[in-house]
């Protein structure tokens, strides 16, 4: 009867009856029947594209996916438990990412609330997606303001990401199976698209533009730096070149190929005074209408490139995934590792000293044995070193006691073995305080290798794929809640026990998919107050998301901010 009826008021309202429906769902409707020829009687499923077509599809949207991601991530847990399914639509209206609860995936697939749909408006009707396409719109298509009545049950709000010339890139949609009757209850899943929206297009700019000037733009000088409005990317003559979608409402509809003095009352020799050593308030940028906005400029980033054809050796390359510091350490240890000068492998319990000394050993062709001694359960007297060449991985050096120092420092004098030492502790502040003794830390400590605890480590997705197939090969994996739970917790026992945490959930589990509720609680509550001198990196490692960085720092959200704005940090270009 309600279809009967559903199709009915399409029919009033397209004979041009008054209706209570938005304008952007009458023109949608006009659309369907009139440039589209789809008839409301008929209701069709939802269109999934073949398996080879997502993958074109996914291909082509790779960079904008990629970028796309740590936002996408962060919305989900905005809305984590209420049930809304995230997804990420490329300009061709078709589902390239997909954030959904793994549960009620053969229901969400049916609804096309999955990877693969196709939400054009010549197939599906009105819809969410559709219709942000078609008008460039943030919009809320809610139950019967869907055309088909397969798609009246869902309510979906869309917000368009522009890429940095202003064209329609990808659609940010989140949709609800079921949803209250009020088209209101949508205000909020608005808001949130629209903010994610946005921050993807900062973070698309950003990345396009490291090697030219930056303007971020904003009304208020309290988010200037750790949220801005809106950005335009200029070239060395202040052209403009790239934008985000906002920049047209602050600095007016065409932009690009405009010069920065046509638009406001600065030129590109100002851009310096907008930088940070200034505080926000002062950083006002006039227009010429007479409207005050601030600005921070950042400059053209001096880039460096990597170095070429460096192949890590042996196991090193098994150590680490995309993170800077690591690949760097991993490097470092690659050229000393050919040497037999003696290491320090610095750490925390749990960051890999003891595979990363493995590694070293391996990359030298001539390796020789491997004896590994634990220091702490060293007796006395009980020092028997192996003759020949090979290494020697002194394990948890600061257990050793004085005497034992003594017996092992006489050992090594005429010891053919290459020395690894691993520590936990500060080595250097225990001579300070008589507690090692000088020259047996000098014979060990030829050159000092630090591992990173793992909360610092930005290639945590890849650790934690790698460690899923050294689970199993190739059914495991994460939901995306799950995922995000592990990545904001502060892991006191690093990849020790991000191992074990994975392995405890794949059993509870005991599908192929992990979820959040599979995962085993924290062991040990986080430290109160996490060091201070961390922030930047525990930033960068969570893509600038303060609510992830604030978990990570045991400490809420607007402590974060506090001490961002304090210290005048900003994401690195
Ligand atoms: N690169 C890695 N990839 C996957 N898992 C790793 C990696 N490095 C370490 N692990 C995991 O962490 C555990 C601890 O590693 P390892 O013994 O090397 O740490 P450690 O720093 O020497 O620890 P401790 O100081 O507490 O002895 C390993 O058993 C393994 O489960």
């Amino acid at each position: 009867m309600r279809d009967v009826e559903h199709v009915r008021e399409i029919e009033r309202v397209l004979q041009g009856r008054p209706t209570t429906r938005d304008s952007v769902v009458l023109a949608s409707w006009r659309r369907c029947v009139e440039r589209h020829g789809l008839d409301p009687a008929r209701s069709s499923p939802a269109h999934i594209v073949p398996e080879a077509q997502l993958r074109a599809h996914r291909e082509q949207a790779e960079r904008l996916i990629a970028i796309a991601r740590s936002g996408l991530e962060s919305l989900f847990r905005q809305v984590a438990g209420q049930n809304y399914v995230l997804l990420l639509a490329d300009a061709k209206s078709v589902t390239v990412d997909f954030f959904g609860d793994p549960r009620f995936e053969a229901e969400l697939q049916a609804a096309g609330l999955y990877l693969g749909s196709d939400w054009s408006e010549h197939l599906a009707g009105t819809c969410g997606v559709g219709a942000c396409i078609a008008t460039g719109e943030a919009v809320t298509i809610h139950q019967s303001d869907h055309f088909d009545l397969h798609h009246t049950p869902l309510s979906c709000t869309a917000a368009p990401i522009f890429d940095t010339s202003g064209q329609l890139a990808a659609v940010l949609d989140l949709s609800l199976l079921r949803s209250p009757q009020p088209k209101a209850s949508q205000n909020l899943a608005m808001t949130l698209v629209r903010t994610a929206a946005r921050r993807v297009e900062m973070a698309n700019l950003m990345a396009m533009a490291r090697r030219e000037w930056v303007l971020r733009l904003s009304s208020s000088p309290e988010f200037l730096e750790v949220d801005p409005e809106a950005a335009v990317a200029l070239d060395g003559a202040g052209t403009i070149i790239g934008m985000t979608h906002a920049a047209r409402t602050a600095l007016g509809p065409q932009l690009l190929g405009r010069r920065l003095d046509e638009v406001t009352t600065l030129t590109v020799d100002d851009l310096p005074d907008l930088m940070r050593g200034r505080p926000a308030e002062d950083r006002v940028i006039r227009l010429p209408d007479g409207r005050a906005l601030f600005g921070h400029a950042i400059a053209p980033q001096t880039v460096r490139l990597p170095r070429q054809g460096t192949q890590l050796p042996g196991g090193l390359s098994s150590l680490a995934g995309p993170d800077p510091h690591m690949q760097a350490l991993l490097e470092r240890a690659a050229r000393l590792a050919g040497s037999r000068l003696a290491l320090l492998i610095r750490g925390a319990t749990g960051t890999g000293k003891e595979r990363l000394a493995r590694a070293i050993h391996m990359c030298r062709r001539d390796g020789g044995c491997f004896r590994l001694l634990d220091c702490a359960a060293l007796e006395a007297g009980a020092l028997d070193l192996p003759p020949g060449p090979g290494t020697l991985v002194l394990k948890g050096v600061e257990d050793l006691d004085h005497a034992a120092q003594a017996l092992l420092l006489r050992r090594l004098a005429d010891c053919p073995l290459r020395i690894i030492a691993t520590t936990r502790c500060d080595l250097a502040q225990m001579v300070r305080d008589g507690r090692f003794r000088p020259d047996l830390f000098f014979r060990i400590a030829g050159a000092a290798l630090d591992l990173p605890p793992l909360h610092l480590r930005q290639d945590m997705d890849w650790l934690i794929e790698r460690m899923l197939r050294g689970l199993s090969p190739d059914a495991l994996r994460l939901s995306a809640g799950a995922r995000a739970e592990l990545k904001s917790r502060l892991w006191p026992g690093n990849l020790r026990e991000l191992a074990a945490t994975l392995e405890a959930a794949a059993l509870i589990s005991g599908g192929e998919v992990i979820d959040s509720p599979d995962l085993p609680p924290p062991l040990l509550a986080p430290a109160p107050e996490a060091e201070v001198e961390d922030l930047p990196a525990i930033l960068d490692a969570c893509g600038w998301n303060m609510a992830l960085a604030a978990r990570r720092l045991g400490v809420n959200r607007s402590t974060v901010l506090r001490r961002v704005r304090a210290a005048g940090l900003v994401p690195a270009a």
